[in-house]
Order: structure tokens, then sequence, then C-alpha cells
């Protein structure tokens, strides 16, 4: 498939603002002619004195008219930035918005298998690149491109000699442009490609820094990021030693259109063919056409830029997508069926983590899954959630495939709860009322104190209106995973998964949230997946996966009878609990 141009892609999220690019265009270019009036008010001065005795009435009068199209050119050109600078923000805005929603559409792996730096490069940095020029591309690129040719095609109704003289040094610098572009492409995408690493790599760093510090790998130790700064000084150099050699040339050689129309110039005056006043009109244009065509050659690289970013943000907008049907389904009940699902997180070359799974979760009943480690169990929970969908079968809930319902109305029953427990940067009384924007202050302080975490949120300085940010490095793994509770009780979806979500609780706050759990979880149905055995003992029923195989199911009791392999767990739980209490670690 042919690549749509940059220029097509920024456009296409131009709609709103359509009509502020065109106006901002053409004041630009109106502001463009208006530039040229001074000029021609100079000529017709030089004109009434070399004419003799000039009537000063006349003079005035062309200084006037000089100096009101000098203040229309500056008022249109501000009008036409202004416009621009808004078209530019508005297409920003579109672009982001529209990743936004790319994101929350991609199967949870695309977006957690790109790394944070990268992403966080083309929503925040790449986009950026994209406003500067955008925005002062439209009416300086326009008018110092416009003003050179306007004032060719005047030299040419002068002259047409004249006008050729002013090229004089424009091969050279053609010349010298079209020797750089020949390796520009290529050492501007090496640069880009070495910009995204780097960047990569010190998010990585920074989200690291913990384990670094930890192994003692300072930042000069630390290989990894020592290579990428070196190899992204090393690119830029090279791009940049490229390009600059050419644009000195290019700076010393197109000013120097005198070159050409000062000898010409004098050479036609003496053969009588130009006038004194013709002669100085194209001399003062001459140098008056230098600047603009300057200005435009800083354009080349700020294309290539924006180029780049609309190309990135174009690839993780295309991004792998989860069908959304987006029209409301009946889901007469609430019991889950996994039926024959395979899955591999590596469509193309991974092994399979599921193969061929048939279970059920009923609706109302409390169902855990335990296994060794790497089983499986995480992903049937999030294959539920439908973070990925299944490669093999389908997974239906009341019967209905969960790919045939919309996104949000899965997202409306099912409440997912894992180990990693995100906290926003708002208050911790708005990150818990993220379970239910509409609840009560009321209803997220009883959610709070059934999840057990009232109490020491109170002790926070603000209390629950501690910002997470501030609290979040003071806050333990067990407190954050209680908050994480909070906000699952808040949203009091028919269906509750939990993932390990107790894990960084201690044994007497765990007690208590199970306790909490169980009463708010009653008639809902529930999955829990945990590793201490202790917490599920009571589970109706409780599956045994095993290498993403059901290795056996049913009650505590039954599998303590019939299931050696969670007889073994049960005895190492046990045996680790007994050791624990023993040692006096206080574990579980
Ligand atoms: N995002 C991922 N991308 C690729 N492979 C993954 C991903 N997440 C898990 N896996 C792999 O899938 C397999 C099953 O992992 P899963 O987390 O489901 O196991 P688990 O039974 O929950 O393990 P644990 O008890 O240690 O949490 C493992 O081999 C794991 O390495």
């Amino acid at each position: 498939m042919k690549q749509k141009s940059w220029i097509s892609i920024v456009f296409s999220f131009a709609s709103q603002c359509r009509g502020k690019i065109v106006l901002s265009v053409l004041c630009a270019i109106i502001s463009v002619v208006a530039g040229l009036i001074p000029y021609w008010s100079v000529y017709q001065i030089i004109t009434l004195f070399i004419g003799g005795s000039p009537v000063m009435a006349e003079v005035w009068k062309w200084c006037w008219i000089g100096l009101g199209a000098y203040a229309i050119r500056f008022l249109l050109y501000g009008i036409s930035t202004s416009l621009s600078h808004i078209s530019a923000y508005t297409i920003l805005e579109n672009i982001r918005l529209a990743l936004a929603q790319r994101l929350m559409k991609a199967p949870l792996g695309t977006v957690i298998g790109e790394s944070v730096g990268k992403l966080k490069n083309v929503l925040v940095d790449r986009v950026e690149t994209i406003e500067l020029p955008l925005a002062h591309m439209i009416p300086e690129c326009i008018s110092n491109l416009l003003l050179p040719v306007a004032v060719f095609v005047y030299l040419v109704c002068i002259d047409w000699r004249m006008a050729l003289a002013m090229l004089v040094t424009l091969p050279f610098v053609l010349i010298a442009f079209a020797m750089m572009m020949k390796n520009f492409n290529k050492l501007y995408a090496d640069y880009m490609e070495s910009n995204n690493y780097v960047n990569g790599v010190i998010v990585e760093y920074v989200e690291g820094i913990e384990v670094i510090k930890a192994f003692n790998q300072s930042s000069s130790s630390y290989e990894k990021f020592t290579k990428a700064v070196e190899s992204f000084k090393d690119y830029t150099l090279k791009w940049y030693q490229n390009s600059w050699k050419v644009m000195n040339f290019v700076a010393a050689v197109l000013p120097s259109t005198f070159l050409g129309t000062l000898p010409i110039g004098m050479y036609l005056y003496w053969n009588g063919s130009l006038t004194p006043q013709d002669l100085a009109m194209c001399l003062i244009l001459s140098l008056g056409i230098v600047g603009p065509l300057m200005n435009f050659t800083t354009y080349i690289n700020e294309t290539k830029a924006i180029e780049y970013a609309v190309h990135d943000v174009d690839e993780l907008l295309h991004a792998e997508e989860l069908p959304d049907t987006g029209k409301p389904v009946e889901v007469p009940s609430k019991d889950i069926q996994l039926q024959d699902v395979s899955f591999s997180y590596d469509k193309e070359s991974g092994k399979p983590v599921l193969s061929h799974i048939n279970l059920k979760i009923p609706e109302g009943k409390f169902t855990a899954l335990v296994g060794p480690s790497g089983g499986g169990k995480s992903t049937v929970a999030r294959l539920i959630a439908r973070f990925w969908d299944v490669n093999d079968g389908k997974i239906t809930i009341g019967g209905v495939d969960i790919r045939s319902m919309p996104l949000a109305q899965l997202a409306d029953i099912v409440s997912f709860v894992t180990q990693d427990n995100f906290l926003f940067n708002c208050s911790i009384k708005e990150n818990i009322r993220l379970g239910n924007p509409d609840a009560t202050d009321e209803e997220v302080y009883a959610a709070a104190k059934a999840a057990c975490c009232d109490e020491f949120i109170q002790k926070l300085d603000n209390g629950y209106d501690t910002m997470a940010g501030d609290a979040g490095n003071r806050l333990s793994g067990g407190e954050k995973q209680r908050i994480s509770i909070a906000r699952m009780i808040l949203k009091n979806a028919p269906i509750v998964i939990l993932d390990e979500a107790t894990a960084f609780t201690d044994q007497e706050n765990e007690e208590k949230i199970q306790q909490s759990i169980a009463a708010l979880t009653k008639g809902k149905t529930l999955l829990v997946i945990a590793h201490r055995l202790s917490t599920i003992k009571n589970a109706d029923q409780i599956i045994v996966l095993q290498n993403g195989q059901v290795e056996n199911m049913g009650t505590h009791q039954q599998l303590l009878d019939s299931d050696s392999l969670y007889r073994d767990m049960w005895e190492a739980h046990i045996g680790a609990q007994n050791w624990s209490a023993g040692s006096g670690k206080g574990g579980n």
C-alpha cells in the first residue's frame, strides 16, 4: 500500500479548522503583496526626484502609501500567524485524542509491548515537533517563497535581463543542496531512529533507577545508557556535519545577488537601456529577497522533522485494534465459559500459553485459579477482561461471546484488580472514585473502610485529599493494593477478578480484606488467583492450571483427596506458613 504523504495525514486532522487555514494562507498572500508596495513607493519617489523638482505633496503621498502598506503587511501577517497557531494547536489536539483513543482500543499487549519511552516520545515529543513548523510554515513558508517569486515577476516587468541577473548565484545553491540531499534522507532517518532509541533508554533508566542503584550501576557503568547516549551524539554529529557545510555555503552565496545585478545593471545603464530609477529599484529588490530566501531554506530540516513525526504518529494510529461492535448486547447471566480456548502472546512464533482449555466459572460463585508459576492463570484472567483476544475457541459471558460485546459494556460488568496497582496523580479520594465516578464521598469512605484502607489514609497529611503522587512514594505495595480493592468495591460490577490482588498485604489485613471481599461479592461471579492457598480454600470451585492445561478442578477437600499437585502445593504453603510463624517473620 502506498504510504500517505505527511501533508494529507496532517490535514485529515484539520476538519474543524480548514476555514482558518485557508484564511491564514489568504492573509499571508495579501501580506506578501502589501510587502511589495513600499518598494513600489520608493520607486515612485526615486522617479520623482530623478525627474527634477519633485512636488512634495506627491512625495508625501507615496511615503504614506508605502507606510500604510507596510502596516497592513504586518497586521495581516499577525492575523495569519494567529490563525495558523490556532489551527496547529487544534490539529495537535485532534492527533493526541486520536492516539489516546487508539491506545484504548489496542490490545493491551500491543500497548505494554511498546516501550514507555517510545510511546511518550510519540504522544508528547513527536506531536509537539509538528506544532512549531506547522504554525509557522503556513504563513512564513508561503510569504518567504511568494515574495521572491513576486519580486522576480516584478523585475521581469522592469527588465527581464535584470531578473535573470538576480538569479546568477542560484545554480550554485541548487547544486550544493542537491549534494546535501543525496545523503540527507538516510542520515536523518538514522538520526531519528537513534533519537527514538535514546528516548526509550532514558525513560527505562529513570523508571529502573531503583534496580540500577541496588545493583550499583551508575549512569556511566550502565552500559546500555552510555552506549545509547554516545550513539545519539554520533548520529547527530554525522547528520549535522552533512548539512552545516552546505548551509554555510548557501548562507554565503545566496545573499550575493549583487554579483549579478550590479555589473549587469551598470552595463545596461551605460548602454542606455536601463533608467537610473529602474537600476536603483532592481538593486533594492534583489537585496530585499535575500532574507526570505534564507528563511525558506531553514524549512528543509523542519519539513523532514514533521514528516518523520507524522509517520510515527500514523504508525501508532494504525496499530492493531481490538474489534469493537459498539452495539450493547443482552447478557442474560454472568457465568463465564472458556470453550476450547488456545492462546499465545506471540501469534506467529510464540509457544502456546493456553491449549484447548475448557472451563466454567459459574455465576454467583467463588472460583479460584491455582497452579505453578507460569501455568497461565493471569492469562486466563486477562483474556476474560479482553486485554487480548483468544487465538482459538471463545470466551462467553452468559452465553454471549465477549468479542461481540462492546468493550465498554464488558468493562462495566467486569472488575479486574491485579497486583500492579496504578495510582493516578490526583487525590486518593479521586483515585478510589475512579471505580464509580458518580459515587458520593460517603460511598468512597465506605468502600475504603471495607478495603481496610481508611485507617492509613486518615493518617496522611491531607487524609483523603492527599495527592496520590505525593503519597505514592510513602504508600506500601499493600496499601496501594487496598486502594485498588476499594476502587473495585465502589465499582460494584457483577463479575470480580482478583489476580494476586492482596499479595502484598500483611496477614492481619489480608484476613480482614478477604472477609470484606467475601461479604461484598456475595452473589457475584468471583474469580480469584492467589498463591496463598489459605485465602481460597473456601472457594466453591478450585481450578488447578498447569502448563496451560486444566489439571483438575473441585473443592479444596476434593482436590486434597484426589490431586497430588494440589496436595503438594497445599503442603508447601502450610509448611511455609508454619516456618514463617515459627521464625517470627510474620508472613503468611
Ligand atoms: N505479556 C506477555 N508477553 C509474552 N509472554 C507472556 C506475557 N505475559 C505472560 N507471558 C508468558 O505466558 C506464560 C503464562 O504466564 P501467566 O502470567 O499467565 O502465568 P501465571 O500462572 O499467572 O504465573 P504467576 O503465578 O507466576 O503469575 C508464562 O510463560 C509467561 O512468561
